[in-house]
């Protein structure tokens, strides 16, 4: 066997897809993966983003120096007991990618001695896309990177991980699993069962009236875009942060209520202070930091409703080389200035973007 180090990604789909590419742009070591569905496992390895595969996990493990599980959370909380039953390399790094972290680092905690270092990791950044095929080295580019390691882990291992994985060029910070599943409640978990639970409403309104299905498609779309995510993956998200999920809902309940009481009052200045806070907060929000949930990298391109300017702008865009992810008129009248929304896969992207058609004459604006 060579003496290249090795590391195994249990489950390789969008997320174990990218830090996998990510490590390749930085070690030489090579990627073994596994995953239920054979299917991912060879695109992947064609897309070389692993170097092969393997259908006995439990042979793989032992010669592994780094571990990633990549799976739903809840398998992975069951592969850390198969693993755990294992003579493992004497300084394996186990790590994770999962969303919640209290039922993982409980698990971990009970089941390793201290010889294996299990650190919990959660890349801040993601899509509502599934499988290799949408695996992308730059994907944590500056994102936040959780780190949630378990009791015993030395400083040392915690270092050689983000050594591991400074091809993700991600911002790492460390936190406890418990504040680490509080703040991701907050800002990513209970907006999805928000936007889960918004799309069913309009369904419920779209089976009695057919104009619902015609005018959800614009910006309704946009702003549930997460609702599309994959219900395995938030099934499991679910049930490991049950407890967070039901206190933020609880707190919802009261806002939802209080909302109601202010529409019934229809008293004008509570109602404008509502949306006035709101408004106030979100806009004090960093734009273009990368949070949980995926920013848009959209650029809106003011234009002429004539024939030719959507092959003109993406002509462009070919030329430059800039491939775009979503292309939109989002505003068009007769006669009169249309808007064009063009999205990006990176920041980077929408700059040059931005000043090729600038260059070009056409006025451009990042948001709306
Ligand atoms: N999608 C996102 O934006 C983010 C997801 N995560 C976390 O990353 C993990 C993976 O999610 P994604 O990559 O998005 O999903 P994905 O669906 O793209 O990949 C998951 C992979 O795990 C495999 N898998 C499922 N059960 C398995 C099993 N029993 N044994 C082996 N492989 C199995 C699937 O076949 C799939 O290839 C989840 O725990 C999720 O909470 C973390 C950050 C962002
Ligand atoms: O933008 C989106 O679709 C996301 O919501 C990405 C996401 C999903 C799960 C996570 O734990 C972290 C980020």
């Amino acid at each position: 066997m060579s003496n290249k180090e090795r590391v195994l990604l249990i489950g390789v789909g969008l997320i174990g897809g990218s830090v996998a590419l990510a490590i390749k742009k930085e070690h030489n070591a090579i990627i073994i993966g596994y995953d239920v569905k054979l299917d991912n496992c060879q695109l992947a390895k064609k897309l070389q983003i692993i170097d092969d595969y393997t259908e006995n996990l439990q042979e793989e493990a032992l010669n592994a120096d780094l571990i990633i599980l990549a799976c739903p959370v809840e398998k992975a909380e069951a592969f850390l007991e198969v693993l755990a039953n294992l003579p493992l390399k004497r300084d394996v790094i186990i790590s994770d990618v999962g969303s919640t972290k209290g039922r993982i680092l409980e698990k971990a905690e009970r089941s390793f001695n201290k010889e294996v270092a299990f650190i919990g990791g959660h890349p801040m950044a993601g899509s509502h896309k599934a499988g290799p095929g949408s695996a992308r080295a730059h994907l944590f580019e500056n994102a936040f990177y959780i780190l949630t390691p378990s009791r015993n882990v030395k400083t040392e291992k915690i270092e050689k991980l983000k050594n591991w994985l400074r091809g993700t060029k991600a911002n790492f910070i460390t936190m406890d699993s418990s504040e680490h599943d509080l703040v991701t409640a907050v800002v990513s978990h209970f907006p999805h069962i928000v936007a889960a639970s918004l799309v069913r409403q309009v369904e419920n309104h779209a089976s009695k009236n057919e104009h619902v299905n015609f005018l959800a498609a614009g910006g309704f779309r946009d702003i549930t875009r997460i609702a599309s995510s994959s219900p395995e993956m938030w099934r499991d998200i679910v049930r490991h942060n049950q407890s967070m999920l039901l206190s933020l809902l609880d707190e919802w309940m009261i806002e939802m209520n209080d909302v109601r009481h202010l529409i019934r009052d229809g008293d004008s200045d509570l109602i404008h202070d509502y949306f006035f806070g709101a408004k106030k907060y979100r806009d004090s929000l960093p734009v273009r930091a990368k949070g949980a949930i995926a920013a848009f990298y959209d650029l809106y391109v003011d234009i002429l409703d004539r024939p030719g300017v959507i092959s003109d702008i993406t002509t462009i865009l070919f030329q430059e080389n800039i491939s775009i992810t979503n292309i939109r008129i989002i505003e068009a009248r007769e006669d009169v200035y249309g808007v064009l929304r063009i999205s990006f896969q990176t920041e980077q992207d929408l700059e040059k973007a931005r000043k090729s058609l600038q260059d070009r004459g056409y006025d451009t604006y990042i948001s709306m």
